[in-house]
């Protein structure tokens, strides 16, 4: 199959088990939400894939390769990734912390194409004004963007992104959500988000995982893979989940029913 292959994936921080035997698959070209509650293990199956932990057990392939296995220049040049936060070195301008992002690319000098692809990632993400500035002189949300640009400047094969949101303002998660869901679509990235808002990963992503108690409970496309009694065992909270045609929105029964609102657009 081509895509992300994640099999059979045993993690422990010593005693504490974490994941318990993860499975996922997700196609070539498919922008997947992988949600859960604090302390689920999203960051933890990110940071496998991302080989940033080792998994005790388990496998994950890209196309059939061996990711887990492969040199890690090999490694880097397949997947990025978005960690939470970062402890990138402070005196960077934000072009040179972009640039970073074509190491594994990369001789002794960069090439037009690796400026060509850190200016396009640096403008898709709304930084060109801020090229020039030190990573220590931004915000938390632009420093938030400088980390997407560089993991979109690695042109990978698959992105990794942990909650990359949290930072953001209102417009530029809606607008990260839709920078990552046009990658999948023009250039066939295959996305992975761990993310929070059920309704953004609805929204925007074509495959929701929903990992709790060490395994997955849930799996495929938001309409399907969201059920109100299995969201209010995971969460506990008691959800209502309401269908219109392929949109879904998932609401706090505590919050009562929502009016009829049409949804806003068709996908992103
Ligand atoms: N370095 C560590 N050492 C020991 N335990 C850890 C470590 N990092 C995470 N954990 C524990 O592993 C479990 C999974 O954490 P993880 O960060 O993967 O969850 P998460 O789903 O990403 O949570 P959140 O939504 O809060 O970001 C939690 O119980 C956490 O306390």
């Amino acid at each position: 199959m081509s895509g992300l292959e994640v099999s059979a994936v045993e993690f422990g921080y010593r005693r504490h088990r974490v994941l318990d035997g993860v499975g996922l698959t997700v196609a070539e070209g498919t922008f997947c939400a992988l949600l859960g509650p604090n302390g689920s293990g999203k960051s933890t199956l990110t940071k496998i894939i991302a080989r940033i932990l080792a998994p005790q057990a388990g496998k994950v392939s890209f196309d059939g390769r061996d990711l887990l296995r492969t040199p890690r220049r090999e490694h880097a040049k397949v997947v990025s990734y978005v960690p939470q936060s970062s402890e990138a070195p402070f005196e960077l301008t934000v072009q040179e912390a972009v640039m970073l992002g074509r190491t594994p690319h990369m001789g002794l000098r960069p090439t037009a194409h690796d400026q060509a692809a850190v200016d396009g990632a640096i403008g898709r993400l709304g930084l060109a004004e801020l090229g020039e500035r030190r990573l220590s002189e931004l915000s938390g949300g632009q420093a938030q963007r400088v980390l997407i640009a560089r993991a979109l400047a690695q042109e990978p094969r698959v992105l990794l992104l942990d909650e990359p949101t949290s930072a953001l303002d209102l417009r530029y998660q809606i607008e990260t959500l839709q920078i990552v869901r046009s990658v999948t679509r023009e250039q066939g990235v295959t996305a992975l988000i761990a993310i929070h808002d059920l309704n953004h990963a609805a929204h925007f992503c074509d495959q929701a995982v929903l990992l709790s108690g060490g395994r997955i409970v849930a799996d495929g496309p938001p309409a399907e893979a969201f059920d109100a009694d299995v969201l209010g065992e995971v969460y506990g909270l008691e959800v209502r989940v309401e269908r219109r045609g392929a949109d879904v929105e998932v609401r706090p029964a505590v919050l009562g029913d929502t009016a009829a609102v049409a949804p806003q657009g068709g996908g992103a």
